[in-house]
């Protein structure tokens, strides 16, 4: 398959994984996670929540954005200046698309309404879909396997960085040693003392792909794990929320046993 190819069937796919995921915030499509969504974007709004006044600075990058952007509407409200980046092009089209205001890009009015909700201040969602819009600055292609991730583009050392279910993805096939060097790589764009937001699956062996066949296309991972390897690479004050999946007797498509959020600072 061409590179053109590959990228066309990444944006069909990229679309089609907003379509199975995020057409429903309750979760009811996807059984195996439950009502992930709403505790994910919790964690989000209490995170930026805290860091708002405490003079960390304007600049935030998103690791591993895919197409979506449910994750950034709490940072937006206080960083103003929002990189996303993604190993594929076809993702970040569609964050595009979003950003140009294109009639056929992703709705993703329900979950700006649901953050402006858990808010709870004077402003509308639509002001504040418009903040999430105006703080995007851009999307850069990105490699977490490359010592500069965002190579060839150089930024300044960034104030925050977040990433969303990115790492875990990235390394299916290559081993924890891997997850704790794409760590290190992209601690490497975070300024001394700047804060890391980290979301993850955490113990899935399996993902049922569309044929029905059981595929390895997370790393799996535990939360002691997750902490060694970012405390390893130099992270301090690591604070923890776990969400537990259903109890279920049949897996419907993954054996995901939960998610895992986690903040700390760069030494
Ligand atoms: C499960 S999606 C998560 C997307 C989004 N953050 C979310 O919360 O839904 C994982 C993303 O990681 C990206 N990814 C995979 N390998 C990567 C790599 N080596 N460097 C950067 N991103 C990568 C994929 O392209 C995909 O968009």
């Amino acid at each position: 398959m061409s590179s053109e190819e590959e990228e066309y069937e990444y944006f069909k796919s990229a679309r089609e994984y907003l379509d199975y995921f995020f057409s429903d915030l309750t979760g009811a499509k996807c059984p195996d996670e439950g009502e992930w969504m709403p505790w994910s974007m919790a964690q989000f709004h209490r995170t930026f929540s805290q860091l708002e006044g405490t003079g960390f600075g304007r600049r935030l990058l998103d690791i591993g954005s895919g197409p979506t952007v449910y994750q950034l509407v709490s940072a937006s409200r206080v960083f103003p200046e929002i990189i996303c980046s993604d190993f594929h092009k076809g993702a970040l089209a569609e964050i595009k698309k979003w950003m140009d205001g294109n009639t056929h890009a992703f709705d993703w009015s329900p979950f700006v309404k649901h953050v402006t909700g858990l808010e709870a201040t004077s402003t509308s969602w639509e002001c504040r879909q418009d903040q999430l819009r105006s703080a995007i600055k851009d999307t850069v292609l990105c490699d977490v396997f490359k010592p500069n991730p965002l190579h060839p583009a150089v930024f300044e050392p960034f104030n925050a960085i977040m990433t969303a279910y990115c790492l875990e993805s990235a390394c299916y096939d290559k081993g924890r040693h891997a997850y704790a060097q794409a760590i290190r790589n992209i601690s490497s764009l975070l300024k001394p003392g700047g804060h890391l937001i980290l979301q993850t699956y955490i113990g899935v062996t399996y993902w049922v792909d569309k044929e029905g066949i059981k595929t390895q296309d997370s790393l799996c991972l535990d939360t002691d794990f997750v902490l060694t390897s970012l405390s390893e690479a130099g992270f301090t004050d690591l604070e923890t929320s776990e969400y537990k999946t259903p109890q279920r007797e049949k897996c419907h498509y993954s054996d995901i046993k939960g998610m895992l959020h986690v903040t700390g600072r760069k030494i």
